[in-house]
């Protein structure tokens, strides 16, 4: 029998290490991005309908589109393609990750539209489908279906389980987002004349997660799409500055931004760090988080 209505949550992301190649033929970038899933959530919730419809509440709901080019719409019609049926479902979108803050947001919401239409149509696809689906989705959105913490080579989006301890973040959200497209495309003009390395895991970074140490992790983050987005978005760097002047141990942009996360040592440093950023105005709002947090879970079916 099916459910008459099956919410799952799916957690934002921040990406400790980004490190990107030359474009390949297809245009995409190889990556080493060692993702961490943080305390931030998006909930989809599937119910019965007579067609595809998507509705989207909080804060940022003015921003993200509800025709099927919304990652939620676009996982549900995968999934019924495969399964030969009708993408016949409601999924409403309850937002609480910052919309195009390189945080994967949509890719969370996709990410959990699937699980919550496969269990909804009670069609139990077997896992490795599922992330076959999530990766024609986005580069990023097979990491939003397994959480914890990950390396993704290839485009991101063959993953890797990695061991990592707990760490206290907080995130400044910026006015606005960024294109995604945009920030790569600005790579591979500031780096048009250099010849760049594959890309590779950085082996203390992945022992510095895994001891849970912040001091060893601060001293290993790197993000090779920073200069692109702070080119695109030079405010940036004062966002930053804030937050390393308060204490933070680390501060980098989150993917490809414009979103910034601090890396901080415990809950009482995220207070104080979280309280300069809101005071200085250079950013919209904060959140604090840890990591790692679950990937895509069915909180009701
Ligand atoms: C940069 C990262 C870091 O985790 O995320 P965000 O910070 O934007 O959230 C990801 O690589 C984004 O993943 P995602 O947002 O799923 O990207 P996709 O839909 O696959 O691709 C969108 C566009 O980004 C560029 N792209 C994406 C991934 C990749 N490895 N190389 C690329 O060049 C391409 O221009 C592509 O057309
Ligand atoms: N469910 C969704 N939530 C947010 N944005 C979405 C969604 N589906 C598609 N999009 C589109 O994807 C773009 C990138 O959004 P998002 O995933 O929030 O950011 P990022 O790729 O920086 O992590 C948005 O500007 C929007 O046009």
């Amino acid at each position: 029998m099916s459910a008459a209505a099956v919410t799952v949550r799916a957690p934002a992301k921040v990406n400790v290490q980004l490190a990107v190649g030359a474009p390949r033929p297809d245009g995409f970038h190889p990556l080493a991005n060692v993702f961490l899933a943080v305390s931030l959530h998006d909930e989809v919730t599937a119910t019965p309908a007579g067609s595809l419809t998507v509705t989207c509440s909080g804060p940022d709901a003015g921003q993200v589109p509800l025709d099927r080019t919304n990652l939620a719409a676009r996982a549900a019609e995968l999934l019924a393609a495969r399964h030969g049926i009708a993408p016949d479902v409601h999924l409403h979108i309850a937002k609480d990750i910052p919309v195009a803050g390189g945080m994967a947001g949509g890719s969370a919401d996709g990410a959990a539209a699937l699980l919550a239409c496969d269990a909804l149509w009670g069609l139990n696809t077997p896992r490795a489908e599922l992330l076959d689906i999530c990766a024609e989705l986005g580069s990023d959105v097979p990491f939003s279906l397994v959480g914890g913490a990950a390396l993704g080579t290839g485009r991101g989006e063959v993953l890797t389980p990695v061991e990592a301890g707990t760490f206290h973040w907080v995130f400044a959200v910026a006015d606005g987002g960024l294109s995604t497209p945009a920030v790569f495309r600005e790579f591979d003009r500031l780096t048009a004349d250099a010849a760049l390395p594959a890309p590779q895991a950085d082996p203390a970074l992945l022992a510095a997660l895994r001891s849970g140490d912040p001091d060893a992790l601060a001293a290993t983050v790197a993000n090779d799409l920073q200069p692109a987005a702070l080119s695109l978005r030079p405010q940036l760097a004062d966002t930053l500055a804030v937050g390393t002047g308060a204490g933070a141990l680390a501060a980098l942009v989150s993917g490809s931004g414009p979103t910034t996360a601090f890396l901080v040592r415990d809950e009482e440093s995220a207070l104080k760090v979280a309280a300069a950023l809101q005071a200085s105005a250079t950013c919209r709002t904060t959140r604090t988080t840890t990591s790692p947090a679950p990937g895509a879970t069915v909180l009701t079916a």
